[in-house]
Protein backbone atom coordinates (compact mmCIF):
# COMPACT_ATOMS: atom_id res chain seq x y z
CA UNK A 1 0.00 0.00 0.00
CA UNK A 2 1.76 3.47 -1.04
CA UNK A 3 -0.09 6.40 0.71
CA UNK A 4 0.61 10.13 -0.22
CA UNK A 5 -0.89 12.36 2.39
CA UNK A 6 -1.28 16.15 2.21
CA UNK A 7 1.99 16.63 -0.15
CA UNK A 8 3.12 20.04 -1.24
CA UNK A 9 6.29 21.26 -2.93
CA UNK A 10 7.70 24.43 -4.30
CA UNK A 11 10.76 25.43 -6.37
CA UNK A 12 11.29 29.07 -5.80
CA UNK A 13 7.94 29.93 -5.04
CA UNK A 14 6.64 28.32 -7.36
CA UNK A 15 4.13 25.72 -6.02
CA UNK A 16 4.24 22.27 -8.14
CA UNK A 17 2.44 20.36 -6.42
CA UNK A 18 -0.49 21.34 -4.09
CA UNK A 19 -1.90 19.27 -1.12
CA UNK A 20 -1.43 16.10 -3.45
CA UNK A 21 -3.47 13.07 -1.74
CA UNK A 22 -3.57 9.48 -3.29
CA UNK A 23 -3.60 5.76 -1.72
CA UNK A 24 -2.92 2.66 -3.75
CA UNK A 25 -3.74 -0.56 -2.80
CA UNK A 26 -2.11 -3.46 -3.34
CA UNK A 27 -3.22 -4.57 -6.97
CA UNK A 28 -4.08 -1.34 -8.21
CA UNK A 29 -3.44 0.25 -12.03
CA UNK A 30 -3.44 3.64 -11.65
CA UNK A 31 -2.74 6.37 -14.31
CA UNK A 32 -1.76 10.19 -13.60
CA UNK A 33 -1.92 12.06 -16.53
CA UNK A 34 -0.82 15.48 -16.59
CA UNK A 35 1.46 17.68 -19.50
CA UNK A 36 5.17 17.88 -19.39
CA UNK A 37 6.42 20.21 -16.32
CA UNK A 38 3.14 19.72 -14.23
CA UNK A 39 4.87 17.86 -11.59
CA UNK A 40 4.47 14.04 -12.34
CA UNK A 41 8.13 13.22 -11.99
CA UNK A 42 8.56 15.91 -8.89
CA UNK A 43 6.06 13.21 -6.95
CA UNK A 44 7.45 10.40 -7.97
CA UNK A 45 10.72 11.96 -6.84
CA UNK A 46 9.24 12.22 -3.28
CA UNK A 47 7.22 9.18 -3.03
CA UNK A 48 11.03 6.92 -3.73
CA UNK A 49 12.61 9.80 -1.06
CA UNK A 50 14.73 11.46 -3.59
CA UNK A 51 13.61 14.90 -2.74
CA UNK A 52 11.66 15.99 0.80
CA UNK A 53 8.46 17.60 0.27
CA UNK A 54 7.89 21.13 2.17
CA UNK A 55 4.46 19.42 3.96
CA UNK A 56 2.99 16.30 3.91
CA UNK A 57 4.32 12.67 4.50
CA UNK A 58 4.42 9.20 2.57
CA UNK A 59 3.91 6.08 3.69
CA UNK A 60 4.78 2.41 2.30
CA UNK A 61 2.98 -1.01 3.84
CA UNK A 62 6.06 -2.28 5.84
CA UNK A 63 6.48 -5.07 3.65
CA UNK A 64 6.76 -2.92 0.24
CA UNK A 65 9.68 -2.75 -1.90
CA UNK A 66 9.41 0.21 -4.49
CA UNK A 67 10.78 0.09 -8.01
CA UNK A 68 10.98 3.02 -10.17
CA UNK A 69 11.42 4.22 -13.65
CA UNK A 70 11.79 8.03 -13.21
CA UNK A 71 13.29 10.52 -16.13
CA UNK A 72 15.99 8.98 -18.55
CA UNK A 73 17.27 6.22 -16.17
CA UNK A 74 21.42 6.13 -15.93
CA UNK A 75 23.38 3.50 -16.76
CA UNK A 76 26.76 2.08 -16.79
CA UNK A 77 27.18 3.09 -20.65
CA UNK A 78 29.97 1.18 -21.91
CA UNK A 79 28.53 -2.22 -20.40
CA UNK A 80 26.02 -4.54 -22.04
CA UNK A 81 22.12 -4.50 -20.81
CA UNK A 82 21.96 -7.76 -19.27
CA UNK A 83 25.84 -6.46 -17.51
CA UNK A 84 23.43 -3.25 -16.27
CA UNK A 85 20.38 -4.98 -14.91
CA UNK A 86 23.09 -7.65 -12.57
CA UNK A 87 25.32 -4.87 -11.27
CA UNK A 88 21.66 -3.61 -9.83
CA UNK A 89 20.35 -6.18 -9.18
CA UNK A 90 23.15 -7.62 -7.14
CA UNK A 91 23.31 -4.26 -5.38
CA UNK A 92 20.55 -4.82 -3.73
CA UNK A 93 21.13 -8.85 -3.04
CA UNK A 94 18.01 -9.87 -5.31
CA UNK A 95 20.22 -10.83 -8.11
CA UNK A 96 18.41 -13.47 -10.04
CA UNK A 97 19.81 -13.91 -13.36
CA UNK A 98 17.00 -16.10 -15.23
CA UNK A 99 14.32 -13.59 -14.20
CA UNK A 100 16.54 -10.48 -15.81
CA UNK A 101 17.11 -12.95 -18.76
CA UNK A 102 13.20 -13.84 -19.03
CA UNK A 103 12.40 -10.29 -18.91
CA UNK A 104 14.49 -8.98 -21.21
CA UNK A 105 13.40 -11.65 -23.64
CA UNK A 106 9.64 -10.48 -23.27
CA UNK A 107 10.68 -7.29 -24.34
CA UNK A 108 12.75 -8.61 -27.41
CA UNK A 109 16.12 -7.97 -26.44
CA UNK A 110 18.68 -10.47 -26.67
CA UNK A 111 20.65 -10.83 -22.86
CA UNK A 112 23.50 -12.24 -24.98
CA UNK A 113 23.91 -9.38 -27.13
CA UNK A 114 27.57 -8.11 -25.97
CA UNK A 115 26.75 -4.21 -27.24
CA UNK A 116 27.63 -1.30 -24.91
CA UNK A 117 24.22 0.43 -23.47
CA UNK A 118 25.54 3.49 -25.49
CA UNK A 119 24.44 2.24 -28.43
CA UNK A 120 21.23 1.02 -27.59
CA UNK A 121 18.06 3.70 -28.84
CA UNK A 122 16.13 5.37 -26.62
CA UNK A 123 12.92 2.85 -26.60
CA UNK A 124 15.83 -0.08 -25.81
CA UNK A 125 17.10 2.02 -23.04
CA UNK A 126 13.68 2.73 -21.97
CA UNK A 127 12.57 -1.11 -21.58
CA UNK A 128 15.76 -1.73 -19.33
CA UNK A 129 14.71 0.85 -17.55
CA UNK A 130 11.14 -0.63 -16.92
CA UNK A 131 12.82 -4.14 -16.42
CA UNK A 132 15.24 -2.84 -13.66
CA UNK A 133 11.92 -1.14 -11.71
CA UNK A 134 10.11 -4.77 -11.96
CA UNK A 135 12.96 -7.31 -11.31
CA UNK A 136 13.47 -7.56 -8.28
CA UNK A 137 9.38 -8.55 -7.13
CA UNK A 138 9.28 -4.65 -5.80
CA UNK A 139 5.69 -4.47 -5.03
CA UNK A 140 5.03 -0.76 -5.71
CA UNK A 141 5.99 0.21 -9.25
CA UNK A 142 6.21 4.21 -10.34
CA UNK A 143 6.80 4.17 -14.05
CA UNK A 144 7.37 8.14 -15.51
CA UNK A 145 6.85 8.01 -19.25
CA UNK A 146 7.44 4.27 -19.57
CA UNK A 147 6.56 3.89 -23.36
CA UNK A 148 8.77 6.96 -24.61
CA UNK A 149 10.48 6.06 -27.70
CA UNK A 150 9.18 2.29 -27.36
CA UNK A 151 7.60 0.76 -30.80
CA UNK A 152 4.32 -0.92 -30.65
CA UNK A 153 4.88 -4.09 -30.37
CA UNK A 154 6.82 -3.00 -27.15
CA UNK A 155 3.96 -1.31 -25.90
CA UNK A 156 1.69 -4.36 -26.30
CA UNK A 157 4.89 -6.34 -23.88
CA UNK A 158 4.48 -3.44 -21.83
CA UNK A 159 1.08 -3.71 -21.04
CA UNK A 160 0.85 -6.85 -20.78
CA UNK A 161 3.79 -7.13 -18.19
CA UNK A 162 2.15 -4.66 -16.30
CA UNK A 163 -1.52 -6.45 -15.97
CA UNK A 164 0.30 -9.62 -15.16
CA UNK A 165 1.94 -8.00 -12.33
CA UNK A 166 -1.13 -6.48 -10.35
CA UNK A 167 -2.97 -9.15 -10.86
CA UNK A 168 -0.23 -10.99 -8.95
CA UNK A 169 -1.16 -7.96 -6.30
CA UNK A 170 1.66 -5.60 -7.34
CA UNK A 171 0.83 -1.89 -7.53
CA UNK A 172 1.95 0.01 -10.63
CA UNK A 173 1.49 4.06 -10.76
CA UNK A 174 2.22 5.32 -15.06
CA UNK A 175 2.65 9.07 -14.85
CA UNK A 176 2.49 10.21 -19.08
CA UNK A 177 1.15 13.40 -20.31
CA UNK A 178 -0.63 10.57 -22.78
CA UNK A 179 -2.67 7.35 -22.40
CA UNK A 180 -1.96 3.99 -23.71
CA UNK A 181 -4.66 2.87 -25.20
CA UNK A 182 -4.22 -0.68 -24.12
CA UNK A 183 -3.98 -0.16 -20.15
CA UNK A 184 -7.08 -1.69 -17.98
CA UNK A 185 -6.41 0.71 -15.46
CA UNK A 186 -8.06 0.55 -12.10
CA UNK A 187 -8.18 4.45 -11.96
CA UNK A 188 -7.18 7.58 -13.81
CA UNK A 189 -6.02 10.60 -12.27
CA UNK A 190 -5.11 14.04 -13.77
CA UNK A 191 -2.23 16.36 -12.14
CA UNK A 192 -2.95 20.03 -13.36
CA UNK A 193 -1.79 23.46 -11.60
CA UNK A 194 -0.45 21.11 -8.55
CA UNK A 195 -3.57 19.75 -7.98
CA UNK A 196 -4.20 15.92 -8.34
CA UNK A 197 -8.16 15.15 -9.74
CA UNK A 198 -9.80 12.37 -9.72
N1 LIG B 1 15.04 20.75 -8.72
C1 LIG B 1 14.26 21.65 -9.29
N2 LIG B 1 14.50 22.97 -9.11
C2 LIG B 1 13.68 23.90 -9.66
N3 LIG B 1 12.60 23.62 -10.41
C3 LIG B 1 12.31 22.33 -10.61
C4 LIG B 1 13.13 21.27 -10.06
N4 LIG B 1 12.57 20.09 -10.43
C5 LIG B 1 11.50 20.38 -11.17
N5 LIG B 1 11.33 21.71 -11.28
C6 LIG B 1 10.24 22.39 -11.97
O1 LIG B 1 9.02 21.89 -11.44
C7 LIG B 1 8.05 21.73 -12.47
C8 LIG B 1 7.57 20.29 -12.49
O2 LIG B 1 8.63 19.46 -12.97
P1 LIG B 1 8.47 17.89 -13.17
O3 LIG B 1 9.73 17.39 -13.77
O4 LIG B 1 8.00 17.29 -11.90
O5 LIG B 1 7.27 17.82 -14.24
P2 LIG B 1 6.77 16.61 -15.12
O6 LIG B 1 5.28 16.67 -15.10
O7 LIG B 1 7.40 15.36 -14.68
O8 LIG B 1 7.26 17.01 -16.54
P3 LIG B 1 8.25 16.25 -17.53
O9 LIG B 1 7.45 15.13 -18.11
O10 LIG B 1 8.61 17.31 -18.53
O11 LIG B 1 9.43 15.80 -16.69
C9 LIG B 1 8.70 22.19 -13.77
O12 LIG B 1 8.35 23.54 -13.98
C10 LIG B 1 10.19 22.07 -13.47
O13 LIG B 1 10.93 22.98 -14.22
Amino acid sequence: MLKVENVSKSFKKRLVLQDINLTVDAGELVHISGINGSGKSTLFKIIAKLLAPDQGKVTLGSDDYLGALIENPGFLEYESGLSNLAFLAKLNQHYDEGKIRQLMQRFSLDPDDPQAIKNYSIGMRQKVGIIQAVMEDQTIILLDEPTRGIDQEGIGQFTELCHELTSSGKSIVVASHDTIAEMKYDRQLHLENGVLHE
